[in-house]
C-alpha cells in the first residue's frame, strides 16, 4: 500500500476517534498497520438517549399495547437472539438450496420450541416475527389453517384442524395460477364432480392454469386448499376451495398425477428466497367429495348444488384474515428500517466543523429530520391502526361465526384499503431509510437491502395494491350513492355529514390553529368525502356504470387512498383520548400524530386545495407547524426507536446497532467476507495476470 493510502486510512481514523473519543486499539487487517480496537460495551448513542423528554419504559408498553403484550414479545425476542440456531447474518450469502435447507432446520427448531415450552399461539406468532425468516410454516399457519376453519364445515375442521395444528400435515394456500392472480374468477383449474364415483377430478386443463407462487407449496407441503371452479353436471358453480394431498406422508414424492416443484429464484439475496414458492399441475387427480369446503355451498351425493345462508364472499375470508396481518407486519417492517436509520443519522456526521470540533450529526439537517421522522410517526400510526383492525376483524370473526354478516362489506374494504396503504409506504419507507443511511445504507451489513427485498412484495402478494384500492373504491361508490337512503355507518360514517363537509372551509388561521384534532380530523373528512363525491358526479355521467368505472380508476385509486389516510389519522386521533400512563408519553405520541398528519397533508396539499377546502395559506401554515414539530421530535427521537424494543439481532443491522459502535463494526464485518480470505483474489492467475502481462500488439491505447 503506498503512502496515499495509508495516510488516507489515518485520517478516516483520526475522524472516528473524534467521533467516538472512546476507541483504542484497532487493527487493519492485512495492511500491516497497528491500529487501535475500539471498547465493548460503550453506549455511543448515551447522550441522545439523556434528552428524553418521555418514560421510555412507558414507551415501549404503549408501543406494546399492554404490559403483558410488551413482556410477552420481549420474552420471545430474547428467546430468538439467544439461541445460535436462529443465526442469520450468513443469509444473504447462501446458494439457494443451502438457504432452503437452512429455513427447514430452523422451522423444526421453532416447531420444537413451540412443542417443547408449551407455548401459546401468541406466543408462537411472536417467535416466528423474530426468527425473521420467511418458510413455509407461514402460509400453513397463516392460510392453510384459517382457510379451513374459515370456509369448512364443523366435520371438515373436526377432521383437518387436529392433523394440521399438529403438523401431521404441512397446508399451503393455491390459489394464484400462472395466468391469473388478481381475478380470481378467472382461475382456470377445474374440479369437476364424478356422481359414479363420489369424487372431485381436480384439473390442470392449460399451461396457465397451473398453479404459480403459492408459498410452502414448492418443497414442503404434503396438502394444499385448492381453488377451483366447481363444475357439477356439466355446468360452472363458481370457484372454490378444495383440500387435495400433494405428497406422500411417508417419503414425501408427488402423488400420482400431481406435478409440483419450485417457481425459481426471486429478488434479493436471502430475503423472501427462503421461501419456497411453487408450481403444481393436476393431470386428472381425485379427491373424495367431502374434500370440497363446504361451509359456502355443498355438493351433496347426487350431485346437487345446496347454498348455505352464508355469503358467496366467505370464499375470500381467508385474505381478509391474512391482510389484517399484514397490516400489523407493516408497523414491525417500517419500524424497523427507522430504527437503523436514526440510530445511524444520530452517528453519523457530515460538514458543519469549526475549528476541527465535530461535524453535524446529519439528524441535525432539516432536510434529514423531514424525511426521516414522517416515516417514523408512520411507524407509529400503523401501529395503532393495526391495533384497531385487529380489533374489527375478530369482531367480524365473532359475528361471522354467529352468522351475522352484515360487517363483512366494510371489514373487506378496510383490510383490503389498509393493507394497501401501510405496504406501499412501507415499501417506499425502507427505500427512503436506505437513502437516508448514505453509501453505508446500500451495505447488507446495514440490513436494509434484505429487507427491501422481503417486503417489496407485500405490495403484489394479498391482491396487488391498486386492484385492492379499486375494491375500496367500489366500496366508496356505493355508499355514496346510497347516501339518500341508507345511514353511512362505521369508518364511512363521516359520510353521513356529506352537505357540512362539502360546504364548510377550512377555519385555521395560525400554524398554532393546525394543532387541533378536530381541525385535523375534519380537513382528512372533507377531502375524502369532496373526493369521493366528485367521483360519483362523474360517474353518473356515463351510461354504463362499469365502463365509467374503468375510465375513473385512476381517480377513483386516489379518492380511496384519502379515505384510508383519514383512517389511521382518526384511528392514531382515538388512540390518544385514551389513557395512557407514563411521563411525557401521550404528550410525545401527540407530537407524532400530528407529524403524521400534517405531512400527508402537506404531501397530498392538492388535494386539499384542488377541493378548495384549504386555501394555498392554510396549507403554508401546516408546513411551518410541521417544521416546529420536527423540532419537537428531535431530542426524542433515538428513544423513540428504542421503544421498538428491538434485539440487535432482529434488527440485522451494523448501523441499527443499540451502542451505536457502527464503524469498527463494519471494519470488522469487511474482513470476514469470504473474499478478503486470501489476499490474491481466486481467478488472479487466470483473467487478470494475462491482461497485466501482456504485450500490445495492435491495440493503440
Ligand atoms: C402455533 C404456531 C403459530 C405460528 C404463527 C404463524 C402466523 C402466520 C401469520 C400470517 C403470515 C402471513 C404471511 C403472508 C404471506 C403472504 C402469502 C401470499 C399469499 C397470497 O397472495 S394468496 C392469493 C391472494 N390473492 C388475492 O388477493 C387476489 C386478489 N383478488 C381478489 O381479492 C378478488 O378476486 C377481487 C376482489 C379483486 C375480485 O373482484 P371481482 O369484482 O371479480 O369479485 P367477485 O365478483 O368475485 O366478488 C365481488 C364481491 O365480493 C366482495 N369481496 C371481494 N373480496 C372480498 C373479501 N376478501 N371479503 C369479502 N368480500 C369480498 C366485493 O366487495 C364484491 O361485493 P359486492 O357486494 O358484490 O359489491
Ligand atoms: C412473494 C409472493 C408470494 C405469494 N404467495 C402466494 C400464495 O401463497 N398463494 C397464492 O395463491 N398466491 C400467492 N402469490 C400470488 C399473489 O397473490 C398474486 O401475485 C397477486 O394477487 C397479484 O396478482 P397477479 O400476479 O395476477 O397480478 P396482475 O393482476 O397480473 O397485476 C399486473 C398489473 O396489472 C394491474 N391490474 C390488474 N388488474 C387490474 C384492474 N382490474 N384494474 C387496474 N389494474 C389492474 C395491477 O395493478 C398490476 O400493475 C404470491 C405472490 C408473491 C409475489
Amino acid at each position: 500500500m503506498g503512502l496515499s493510502g495509508i495516510s488516507l486510512l489515518t485520517t478516516t481514523y483520526s475522524l472516528i476517534l473524534q467521533h467516538q473519543s472512546l476507541l483504542l486499539c484497532l487493527r487493519a487487517k492485512g495492511f500491516g498497520l497497528d491500529l487501535k480496537k475500539d471498547m465493548e460495551g460503550v453506549d455511543y448513542l448515551s447522550d441522545e438517549r439523556k434528552k428524553a423528554q418521555f418514560d421510555v419504559e412507558a414507551m415501549k408498553i404503549a408501543w406494546a399495547g399492554s404490559l403483558e403484550a410488551f413482556q410477552l414479545s420481549d420474552r420471545m425476542a430474547k428467546l430468538v437472539a439467544n439461541d445460535p440456531a436462529f443465526e442469520k447474518f450468513t443469509r444473504p450469502m447462501l446458494g439457494r438450496k443451502e438457504l432452503i435447507k437452512n429455513t427447514l432446520r430452523k422451522a423444526a427448531h421453532g416447531w420444537k420450541l413451540i412443542v417443547d415450552l408449551r407455548l401459546t399461539e401468541e406466543e408462537a406468532k411472536w417467535l416466528r416475527l423474530y426468527i425473521d425468516e420467511p418458510a413455509y410454516t407461514d402460509l400453513h399457519w397463516g392460510m392453510f389453517i384459517p382457510a379451513i376453519e374459515g370456509q369448512g364445515t364443523e366435520e371438515q375442521k373436526k377432521k383437518w384442524l387436529p392433523l394440521a395444528k399438529k403438523m401431521q400435515i404441512i397446508g399451503c394456500y393455491a390459489q394464484t395460477e400462472l395466468g391469473h392472480g388478481s381475478n380470481v374468477q378467472g382461475l382456470e383449474t377445474t374440479a369437476t364432480f364424478d356422481p359414479q364415483t363420489d369424487e372431485f377430478i381436480m384439473h390442470s386443463p392449460t399451461l396457465t392454469s397451473s398453479k404459480w407462487w403459492p408459498g410452502g407449496l414448492g418443497k414442503a407441503s404434503t396438502h394444499a386448499v385448492v381453488y377451483a371452479r366447481l363444475i357439477v353436471g356439466g355446468e360452472f358453480h363458481g370457484v372454490h376451495g378444495f383440500i387435495v394431498q400433494l405428497r406422500s406422508l411417508d417419503d414425501h414424492s408427488p402423488l400420482p398425477g400431481v406435478t409440483v416443484g419450485d417457481i425459481g429464484m426471486k429478488f434479493g439475496n436471502g430475503a423472501y428466497n427462503t421461501m419456497d414458492n411453487g408450481v403444481l399441475r393436476f393431470d386428472h387427480v381425485r379427491i373424495p367429495r367431502d374434500q370440497m369446503l363446504m361451509r359456502v355451498s355443498q355438493v351433496t351425493r347426487e350431485g346437487k348444488i345446496m347454498q348455505s345462508d352464508v355469503p358467496r364472499q366467505l370464499i375470500y375470508g381467508t385474505m381478509v384474515y391474512v391482510r389484517q396481518t399484514i397490516v400489523a407486519d407493516a408497523s414491525k417492517a417500517l419500524s424497523r428500517a427507522v430504527c437503523i436509520a436514526t440510530r445511524y443519522s444520530a452517528i453519523r456526521r457530515q460538514f458543519g466543523s469549526r475549528n476541527g470540533g465535530p461535524e453535524t450529526q446529519v439528524i441535525d439537517y432539516k432536510t434529514q429530520q423531514s424525511r426521516l421522522f414522517p416515516l417514523l410517526a408512520s411507524a407509529y400510526a400503523f401501529r395503532f391502526v393495526g391495533e384497531w383492525l385487529k380489533w374489527l376483524y375478530t369482531d367480524v370473526k365473532e359475528r361471522l361465526a354467529a352468522n351475522d354478516f352484515s360487517t363483512l362489506p366494510e371489514a373487506h374494504a378496510c383490510t383490503a384499503g389498509l393493507k394497501s396503504l401501510t405496504t406501499s409506504f412501507t415499501a417506499d419507507g425502507i427505500e427512503e431509510c436506505r437513502k437516508l443511511c448514505g453509501g453505508h445504507g446500500y451495505l447488507v451489513s446495514s440490513g436494509l437491502p434484505e429487507l427491501f427485498a422481503v417486503y417489496i412484495p407485500a405490495c403484489t402478494y394479498e391482491g396487488d395494491n391498486v386492484v385492492l384500492l379499486l375494491q375500496v373504491a367500489r366500496f366508496l361508490v356505493k355508499t355514496v350513492s346510497e347516501l339518500g337512503y341508507k345511514k353511512p355507518v362505521g369508518t364511512t360514517a363521516y359520510m353521513g355529514r356529506v352537505a357540512s363537509l362539502m360546504q364548510n372551509n377550512c377555519a385555521v388561521q395560525t400554524a398554532e390553529g393546525w394543532l387541533n384534532p378536530g381541525a385535523v380530523v375534519e380537513a382528512f373528512e372533507s377531502r375524502a368525502a369532496r373526493m369521493a363525491v366528485r367521483c360519483g358526479q362523474q360517474l353518473a355521467k356515463y351510461e354504463n356504470p362499469e365502463e365509467g368505472f374503468a375510465e375513473l380508476s385512476a381517480d377513483l385509486v386516489e379518492a380511496s387512498i384519502a379515505h384510508c389516510q383519514l383512517i389511521v389519522v382518526s384511528k392514531f386521533i382515538e388512540k390518544l383520548q385514551q389513557d395512557i400512563p407514563g411521563k411525557g408519553v401521550k404528550q410525545t405520541l401527540e407530537v407524532l400524530c400530528y407529524v403524521y398528519a400534517l405531512f400527508l397533508l402537506h404531501k397530498h396539499q392538492g388535494d386539499f386545495l384542488a377541493t378548495g377546502y384549504l386555501t394555498p395559506k392554510q396549507a403554508s401554515l401546516a408546513n411551518d407547524q410541521l417544521r416546529t414539530l420536527y423540532s419537537k421530535v428531535r431530542p426524542n427521537a433515538i428513544t423513540l426507536v428504542d421503544s421498538f424494543n428491538y434485539t440487535d439481532h432482529y434488527l440485522g443491522s451494523i448501523l441499527g446497532r443499540y451502542d451505536g459502535n457502527v464503524y469498527p463494526k463494519l471494519y470488522e464485518a469487511a474482513w470476514k467476507d469470504p473474499l478478503n480470505d486470501s489476499d490474491v483474489v481466486d481467478g488472479f492467475y487466470e483473467y487478470v495476470q494475462p491482461i497485466l502481462k501482456q504485450k500490445l500488439r495492435t491495440a493503440k491505447l
